[in-house]
């Protein structure tokens, strides 16, 4: 992070100068119709009702924007799991869209554990939460569409020239959200059982590796071979490249409880390619940000479910030739962060 002093140098402010494209970054609105009620761990109030008011709200200022954003990245859990229990998934989901879409921008979904408490892998690949059959410049992964019960859910697009979105799966690896059938659930649920000995795999209660949790997955073999390939394209055409998942991969970007179960992988991956500039997670509804020695920012969005009604969390991302300039609202900072190798 940049000195105040330098900071000052860079306002965060509708007078900043025309970036190449800019787009909303917005986490964890786990709408449901019901009452404020606590996290798990009775820290944090959740408010079920309101994350639907502060959507709208986010949604009104980026379409008042002098530049307004040409897309949202949506980092996972738009509707809460106690919507499965209340037989409301479907409504929730169809509110949360009728706000979300009175932007029309294309608005690019990550799935969060959330998604997979609601829906199976189908039922989301067959709605609207898959944002990979937008059309305009998309680059599709070569499991779109595919029906195996292993299948990704992973895509990149260029949205300007030199300029890449890559949207990864962090539950591909997981025992939430793959059928008990599936190969990757039986492997996943052997690791889980290896590193959790708890009766309930969603306790960290004793665990030397807090991230070995049920509510969170991993990044197969597979995946991560078609992530190196995309970057190594993106490498030799001197893009840069922005990536996204649910889940953090670094330990000082948040709580080590939310971090992707093989984060030290994915992490190496992202580092050994020059063209990777930023990571963005959500997850972790208290948010974080590190730089690390690579160069690679790490942004964890706050969640929305745990802002109170006064307040918000959301941010716009302006992209330039030599940074990313992050206008954040309410509980999201403003930041200016140089690309590595750029200053
Ligand atoms: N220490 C914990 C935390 C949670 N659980 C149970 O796990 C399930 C998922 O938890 P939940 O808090 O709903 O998941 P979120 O994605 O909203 O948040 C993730 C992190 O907690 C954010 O910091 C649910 O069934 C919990 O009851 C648990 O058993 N033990």
């Amino acid at each position: 992070m940049l000195p105040e002093a330098e900071m000052l140098k860079y306002p965060v402010n509708e007078e900043m100068e025309e970036p190449f494209f800019t787009f909303g970054v917005i986490a964890d609105i786990q709408y449901a119709d019901i009452d404020n009620g606590y996290n798990y761990t009775k820290t944090r109030m959740r408010y079920y009702r309101n994350s639907l008011s502060l959507l709208q709200g986010a949604i009104q200022e980026w379409a008042s924007e002098r530049f307004v954003p040409q897309f949202i990245l949506q980092l996972g859990d738009l509707i809460d799991g106690y919507n499965f229990t209340y037989k409301s998934s479907e409504l929730s989901l169809k509110k949360v869209f009728t706000e979300i879409y009175k932007l029309e921008t294309p608005v690019h979904h990550i799935w969060g554990n959330h998604e997979f408490y609601n829906f199976s892998r189908k039922q989301l690949m067959e709605s609207r939460l898959n944002s990979s059959r937008l059309q305009g410049t998309l680059t599709m992964s070569p499991e779109d569409g595919g029906d195996s019960l292993d299948s990704f859910y992973s895509y990149h697009f260029s949205p300007s020239p030199k300029f890449r979105l890559l949207l990864i799966d962090s539950y591909d690896f997981s025992v939430i959200g793959r059928d008990p059938s599936s190969d990757k659930h039986i492997k996943s649920l052997k690791l889980l059982k290896q590193k959790n000995p708890n009766e309930d795999k969603n306790s960290p209660k004793d665990l030397s590796e807090t991230r070995f949790v049920q509510f969170n997955g991993g990044i197969s073999a597979a995946q991560l071979n078609w992530i190196n390939d995309v970057l190594e394209t993106s490498d030799k055409n001197n893009e840069k490249v922005m990536v996204a998942g649910h889940l953090p991969v670094h330990p000082d970007s948040t709580d080590p409880i939310c971090l992707t179960w093989n984060y030290p992988e994915v992490l190496a991956t992202l580092q050994s390619h020059p063209c990777v500039v930023a990571y963005f997670a959500g997850h972790d509804h208290d948010g974080g940000y590190f730089q690390d020695q690579s160069g690679v920012h790490h942004l964890t969005f706050n969640g929305i479910i745990e802002t109170p009604p006064e307040s918000q969390a959301f941010g716009t991302i302006y992209i330039y030739e030599d940074k990313m300039v992050l206008r954040g609202r309410g509980l999201i900072p403003d930041r200016t962060l140089f690309y590595r190798n750029s200053k």
